[in-house]
């Protein structure tokens, strides 16, 4: 029987007489036991091979789609990722050693650079294709959103717009920022010097021509800049405008089509393929397109433009709250105990969405009083998501080999890359306390705020719990509310995750405080010009709560915890 015979018979395909003989048709003597080419076997050869090819071709084409579309899940700053069934979004990997280093500069932890892992987002990440799609890629892998805008087209129409453009314009000149800016020290102009002036791509609006309408379905909808408008917005990133400076790069104050943005620039060297910051960025978009909260730092746009990247955001003119409470200017008024239990509500109410109105929830992972920014009222929100992390598994937990965050605010179990929405409660009990004592994080090499308050909390008792606040604002702060506070504190700080509080009931908790301030100070009036938000705006009428006498903050949160 010839080897195609044989072949296609073990394979039921027919063509032989299944008495082993082949057919009829042989051209050759059939007898004997070597192997005979037939007329039929050239005839199936010559449809059932070409046809065999083509099928594995059409199935490798399909199985290596199904890869795509699986690693095109929403990224997180340095997320290690697995393939999950489609549409679940990438799960993070068992943990390994943490790895990761101290930024002096930030104050904060980055993982160590050249620890690659073989991940779906390891492919996305360091592929050359060389057609520009460095370009295309970031936006296109922001998010699950993201690759449904870019089935439809919506994304891929402008971002071809985009590689138009940017072959067209050919490489823009940056400049480089004047590095011996001042820092995080230096006072802005509150309004442009110019602000009436056009910025350079202002002619042709990139929101006439970049919006994506509709495209986020969640009525955040990013604006794609050129990096030359940010560049006419910032006056080419003065260092005469240079806002404050993080882990991912500079903040630029600046003015885009008359609106005052601060424009957060991704260093260039971190904006190269593979390195921390593009991840960083590409997950800060994400977040913010999808997320939208009164307490959360709006999003209005981004630029990714060759190597440029950077995001621009409403001007929030009285910067961070660790600014406020630690490098004041001596002319600022110091924050009073209405306002800074306000800030901690508002920071606790987006917190809270984060963790339970998002689906899936996500936890922010370097919530601390830098992330905090005030507005010209005093109101609070929560910035900074590129650390942010999706939790994709239903146990709300996962694992990271990966560790960023800020020293002094990262919650014990954190550090063994144990990731919960428990670390952003333990992170917010450190800035409730340095809100009330107005001590920083860190208060010297050898003392944090946590061991710092442990001994007014019970165990390790220095003195009266009155000492414990702010002296700027001691004797304005009712001493329940005071109480009360540093029990709200002293519970989110737990080094057990699960004995915390969760957001929604630290935010009630905080409601309760601040009815007990305004009993205090029912004609409370705010300093100027810094008008806080209405007291009264806070609460609806629905929220009034009754407080039993001998209330006690820590058994009210256990009357709210869940069965
Ligand atoms: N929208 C904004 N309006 C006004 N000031 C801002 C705004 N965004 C950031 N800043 C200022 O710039 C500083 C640096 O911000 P950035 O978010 O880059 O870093 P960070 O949050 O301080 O640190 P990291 O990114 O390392 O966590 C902030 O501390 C804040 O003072």
């Amino acid at each position: 029987m010839s080897p195609v015979g044989a072949a296609l018979m073990a394979a039921g395909v027919g063509g032989a007489n299944g008495n082993g003989n082949g057919n009829a048709s042989c051209v050759e003597n059939c007898g004997g036991g070597g192997f005979h080419w037939t007329t039929t076997d050239t005839i199936v050869t010559a449809i059932f091979v070409p046809l065999g090819i083509v099928v594995l071709v059409i199935l490798a084409w399909y199985l290596k789609r199904q890869c795509m579309a699986r690693s095109r899940g929403p990224l997180i700053a340095g997320g290690v990722y697995k393939s999950t069934p489609a549409g679940s979004g990438p799960a993070p990997m068992d943990p390994a050693k943490p790895e990761y280093t101290f930024d002096a500069k930030g104050g904060s932890y980055y993982p160590m650079a050249g620890t690659p892992s073989q991940t779906s987002t390891e492919s996305i990440d360091n592929k050359s294709d060389g057609s520009g799609s460095r370009l295309l890629k970031p936006v296109a892998d922001f998010s699950n959103g993201g690759m449904a805008m870019w089935r439809q087209g919506t994304i891929g129409e402008v971002l071809k717009r985009n590689a138009e453009r940017a072959s067209v314009e050919g490489s823009v000149d940056a400049g480089t920022p004047n590095g011996n800016g001042a820092g995080n020290g230096n006072d802005y102009p509150l309004s442009s010097p110019d602000a009436d002036t056009p910025t350079p791509g202002s002619q042709r609006s990139s929101r006439d021509r970049f919006r994506l309408d509709g495209a986020t379905g969640n009525g955040n909808v990013p604006l794609l800049f050129t990096f030359k408008e940010l560049q006419g917005a910032t006056q080419n990133f003065s260092p005469t405008l240079l806002i404050g400076e993080g882990g991912f790069g500079r903040v630029y104050y600046g003015v885009l089509e008359g609106r005052e943005v601060a424009v957060k620039r991704l260093e260039k060297v971190t904006a190269q393929p593979g390195k921390h910051g593009e991840k960083q960025f590409r997950v800060e978009v994400d977040m913010m397109s999808r997320l939208k909260h009164p307490n959360l730092l709006e999003f209005i746009g981004y630029c990714a433009d060759r190597y440029e990247r950077a995001l621009v955001y409403p001007l929030m003119v009285n910067q961070s709250l660790f600014r406020r409470l630690h490098e004041r200017n001596p002319g600022t008024a110091a924050l009073d105990c209405h306002q800074r239990m306000t800030i901690a509500y508002q920071a606790a109410r987006a917190l809270a969405y984060l963790h339970d109105e998002v689906s899936p929830p996500v936890i922010h992972r370097d919530f601390n009083s830098s992330n905090v920014l005030l507005d010209a009222k005093l109101d609070a929100v929560v910035s900074d998501f590129g650390l942010a992390k999706l939790v994709s598994d239903d146990s709300g937990q996962s694992q990271t080999t990966k560790l960023f965050g800020t020293m002094g605010y990262m919650a014990p179990e954190y550090l063994h890359g144990h990731v919960t929405d428990k670390n952003d409660v333990y992170s917010f009990g450190v800035v409730l306390l340095e809100l009330i004592s107005g001590r920083r994080a860190v208060i010297s090499k050898d003392l944090d705020i946590v061991q710092w308050a442990a001994g007014y909390t019970g165990e390790r008792p220095i003195g009266p719990l009155a000492r414990m606040a702010d002296p700027q604002i001691q004797d304005q702060f009712p001493a329940d509310a005071l109480q009360w506070a540093v029990e709200l504190a002293a519970e989110c700080i737990q080094a057990e995750p699960r004995r915390r509080p969760r957001m929604a009931d630290v935010a009630r908790g905080l409601e309760v405080i601040l009815q007990a301030i305004r009993r205090q100070q029912p004609t409370y009036v705010a300093p100027t010009p810094n008008t806080p938000t209405s007291p009264a705006s806070l609460l609806t009428p629905t929220d009034v709560i009754t407080l039993p006498a001998g209330f006690s903050m820590t058994r009210f949160l256990g009357s709210l915890k869940k069965p």
